[in-house]
């Protein structure tokens, strides 16, 4: 990031905090003050040790002066570090509010160890570069003016001296800063590459354990630690560089006045009290050079963070309220869906997944989407929820462009379960209430019994309020994809996309999943991509896809009659589990997945 976009993004940063930051500072003055005069009493305190005067006064102005420096201080260096966390505080808020309304392709594109990595660890480089480092510059920098300009008063030949040796160190520094910024960056990448490996380990745990793969994720996190350790290394090296130019200076600085100023003194031009004083005040510049000196190092932190903070800020974002607050949510009834010659594919390079893909669907009814593998039936509810944008042709959604709806005012009116039935941590009412806050007990009781989970829920030691563990882990598959189920109708719908899974439902609970979806489908549009022969045929229409392309529309019939590629599917690769009663289709039905 160029040097001024960096000053810029840091000064958002700081700007909410400044007035906190400058009484931070102002304690810091006051406290360095009261420590100076703290030698004066003190040499006032010794004087009078013989003499007759009382050294009741001094004293209590001695105690008084160590009493509140280090009050002052003590308020001081709470006020900077409650400001540090508040800086990192705002950082955090701001990150997250944007991550969790990315786009989903801009999701897809990064891993969420990287994003989470941004939010939890870079934030935290934040503290010190708005805070400590600008006190540090101001009170640094102030010392240091003050001094060379009592140095200037002294000795203007030998601040010449004094000057040309920082000039030489800060050429110096000039290089090294920049190699803690690149390691600070890449120690930063480093840990999260290790959120990176955790998360995918985690997420997949028993795969994990299945595959005997824990050596080999233990080396592969241990080798992102690694990275981490060696960059931190780097870092804390240039570091060490940076700090001990500091000390170098001001010895070369000595030795050079010491040279100079003896022969200065030798030529009348100044008096050896002169030179001592001067040398003096070269000692006390240490000090506050090395505090510019830090805060610059602190700045080259920063800024690696800053860059890196501002890289996610930039992931493009959704404005989920839209121009119009308004969409299909505020209307009454089934909502309608068409497609009109859409063409999509996910990213540019890839093959088109829709090409030319047409249909209308008008609510109520249950229409079934069938096809091969890959056909680009879930990419049809994908397209629905505006997850992704047409590449071509329009989706419309109650006769308006997708696009034109808020997206929240869109998904509002639709329930969408997933074929993988996401589950989240937390506690089962947590996850029912997950897409309808709002819903009342008696709402949260009736979709139990519709979703058949009633029995479940009375099974658990804590009913509702039992936790399911990491993605509902201590549930079963098919508990899980009735949960899915459940949020999605607690909702209230007006269109239900329901992603039909491969497997996991039993018999019964099948059948009774059936007739629910068939019930919510005389007042609801129900889109289904269909992987089983029973809800097929109890679809209104079907419609089959083919390649990104809608092959054909009817009804199972109308379509085994007609369709020779919906005849091969509905013979060989419809689940048939639970169909009791169902018309079968063709000589066997195997038990392959469409999916
Ligand atoms: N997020 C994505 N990014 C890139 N390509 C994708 C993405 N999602 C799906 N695809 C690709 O798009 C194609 C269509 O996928 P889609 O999920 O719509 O198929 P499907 O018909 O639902 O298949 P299945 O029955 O196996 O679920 C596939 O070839 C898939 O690899």
């Amino acid at each position: 990031m160029p040097a001024r976009e960096t000053w810029r993004v840091l000064y958002r940063h700081f700007r909410p905090h400044r007035w906190a930051v400058a009484l931070g500072t102002l304690f810091a003055l006051v406290g360095a003050v009261t420590a100076l005069l703290q030698p004066l009493a003190a040499k006032e305190l010794v004087e009078r040790l013989g003499g007759e005067e009382s050294i009741t006064g001094v004293l209590l102005v001695l105690t008084a002066l160590v009493v509140l420096g280090t009050a002052i201080e003590s308020v001081g260096s709470y006020i900077l570090e409650r400001t540090a966390e508040s800086v990192v505080l705002a950082a955090r808020r701001g990150l997250v509010g944007r991550l969790l309304r990315l786009r989903l392709p801009e999701v897809e594109r990064t891993t969420p160890g990287d994003l989470m990595s941004r939010i939890t660890s870079d934030t935290t480089l934040l503290r010190s570069v708005t805070t400590d480092s600008v006190v540090a510059a101001v009170t640094g920098g102030l010392a240091c003016v003050t001094t060379l300009v009592m140095m200037a008063v002294m000795d203007a030949v030998l601040l010449g001296v004094v000057l040309g040796v920082i000039v030489l160190i800060g050429g110096a520094m000039a290089l090294v800063l920049p190699r803690i910024s690149e390691a600070t960056r890449r120690s930063q990448e480093a840990v999260a590459e290790i959120s990176n490996r955790l998360e995918r380990v985690f997420g997949a745990f028993r795969t994990v354990k299945a595959s005997g793969a824990e050596a080999r994720e233990t080396a592969a996190v241990g080798e992102a630690a690694e990275e981490a350790w060696r960059q931190g290394l780097r870092s804390a090296r240039w570091q060490a560089v940076a700090g001990s130019s500091v000390g170098l200076a001001v010895q070369v600085s000595f030795l050079a006045v010491l040279g100079i100023g003896g022969a200065r003194v030798a030529s009348g031009a100044i008096t050896v009290a002169d030179l001592v004083a001067f040398l003096l005040y070269l000692f006390y510049l240490t000090d506050p050079v090395s505090k510019l000196v830090s805060a610059a190092t602190e700045y080259q932190m920063g800024a690696a963070a800053v860059a890196r903070i501002e890289e996610a800020r930039r992931l493009a974002a959704e404005d989920l309220e839209g121009e119009s607050a308004s969409g299909p949510a505020e209307g009454e009834g089934p909502a309608s869906v068409v497609f009109e010659d859409v063409v999509f594919r996910y990213r540019d390079g890839l093959p088109d997944v829709h090409r030319g893909v047409s249909f209308e669907v008008a609510g109520p009814g249950m229409t079934a989407f069938v096809g091969p593998s890959g056909a680009g039936k879930t990419t049809v509810f994908g397209l629905i929820e505006r997850f992704h944008e047409v590449t071509g042709g329009r989706v419309l959604v109650d006769g308006r462009d997708v696009r034109d709806w808020a997206p929240a005012a869109l998904r509002a009116a639709i329930g969408y379960v997933e074929q993988d039935a996401p589950v989240l941590a937390g506690t089962l009412r947590e996850n029912l209430l997950f897409a309808a806050p709002e819903a009342t007990e008696d709402e949260v009781r009736e979709v139990l019994v519709r979703a058949r989970l009633k029995e479940l829920v009375e099974r658990l030691p804590e009913g509702l309020d039992t936790p399911v563990g990491h993605r509902g882990s201590q549930l079963s598959g098919g508990e899980r994809q009735r949960v899915a189920i459940a949020r999605a109708l607690l909702r209230r719908p007006r269109l239900l996309l329901l992603d039909e899974a491969t497997s996991q439902l039993d018999a019964v609970n099948e059948l009774a999943l059936r007739d629910v979806v068939a019930e919510v489908a005389r007042e609801t549009t129900v889109l289904v991509v269909a992987h089983r022969l029973s809800t097929v045929t109890l679809a209104d229409r079907i419609v089959v896809m083919d390649a990104g392309r809608v092959r054909a529309v009817g009804t199972h019939a109308e379509l085994v009659a007609a369709d020779r590629l919906y005849g091969e599917l509905a013979a060989t690769q419809f689940l048939a589990a639970g169909a009791g009663g169902v018309p079968r289709t063709g000589p066997a039905v195997g038990t392959a997945t469409a999916g």
